[in-house]
């Protein structure tokens, strides 16, 4: 049966530690008093959401959010907003950030890999299927839940680690296509390709612990056109070529190198 919708307020929770920073404010546990739920509580400013002019912008990530189920996709469960704050109710992801994992790990191993590609290419093909596309794709917007699944948590502004090499790639070329770095391609930038561009880049980045662009902005504008990119000898040959390609996603579930990994073997 349907909950009885009620409206959400900070009363209602009881906020707990700091998850991490956000481009505009931070992320909190909190436990909803009635029913003990545990989730996450996203506290944007207003003031420097208005400064920052990105007030539309989070109007249409709420409404995008509303309407996502996925279990790679961080559940967003309402939002609620005081005189100075506006507060989203996320789902709480447990395991915390992806990126902080790669650190400690240096690098992943191709099945680790070949796992979260899989994950992702299940929520990129959702989202498409929503018309819903530029998840804006990078390690710091991916977290993990409680048995290690991904979730891809960024909808539209990124949170920003507390510290780490990440912050020099906060509006990061890395991840951008060529049509996105060289304007004489420039096509419509905003459709699903970029996704798919931007799955390679981040399963280089997983597979060999560094960006393959990764320069001085305008090197990695250059590198990028030329698709100049140099993998590393220990990647095995069939990553090497999921790495290179732009495939479908229904493909890249069907790849060689995902078949290998996921004994799951996704549909
Ligand atoms: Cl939204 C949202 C939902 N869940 C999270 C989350 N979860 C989470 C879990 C566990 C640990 N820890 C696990 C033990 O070692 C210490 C870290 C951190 C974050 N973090 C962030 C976040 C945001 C910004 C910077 N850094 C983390 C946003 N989140």
């Amino acid at each position: 049966k349907q909950p009885v919708f009620k409206q959400f307020q900070l009363g209602m929770f009881e906020v707990g530690r700091s998850l991490g920073k956000g481009k505009f404010g931070r992320v909190y546990l909190a436990r909803e008093r009635q029913t003990g739920f545990i989730c996450a509580l996203k506290v944007l400013h207003k003031n420097e959401i208005v400064q920052g002019r990105v007030e539309k912008q989070v109007c249409r990530e709420i409404e995008i959010q509303s309407n996502l189920r996925h279990p790679n996709v961080l559940r967003f469960y309402g939002y609620f907003y005081d005189s100075k704050r506006i507060f989203l109710i996320l789902e709480y992801a447990a395991k915390g950030e992806l990126y902080k994992h790669l650190q400690k790990a240096r690098r992943f191993s191709e099945s680790r890999a070949a796992q979260y590609i899989a994950q992702m290419t299940s929520a990129l093909r959702y989202l498409h299927s929503k018309r819903v596309i530029h998840r804006d794709i990078k390690p710091e917007n991916i977290l993990l839940g409680r048995h290690g699944e991904l979730k891809m948590a960024d909808f539209g502004w990124s949170v920003h680690a507390p510290s780490g090499r990440r912050i020099t790639k906060c509006g990061t070329l890395d991840y951008l296509p060529p049509e996105m770095v060289d304007p004489r391609r420039c096509q419509n930038p905003y459709d699903e390709k970029i996704d798919l561009w931007s799955l390679g880049v981040l399963m280089y980045e997983l597979l060999v612990g560094s960006a393959p662009f990764e320069d001085t902005p305008s090197m990695t504008q250059k590198r990028i056109a030329r698709g100049d990119m140099k993998i590393p000898s220990f990647v095995s040959s069939e990553a090497k070529d999921l790495i290179r390609k732009r495939i479908p996603l229904e493909k890249v579930q069907q790849h060689p190198w995902i078949m290998k990994h996921c004994l799951a073997g996704e549909k």
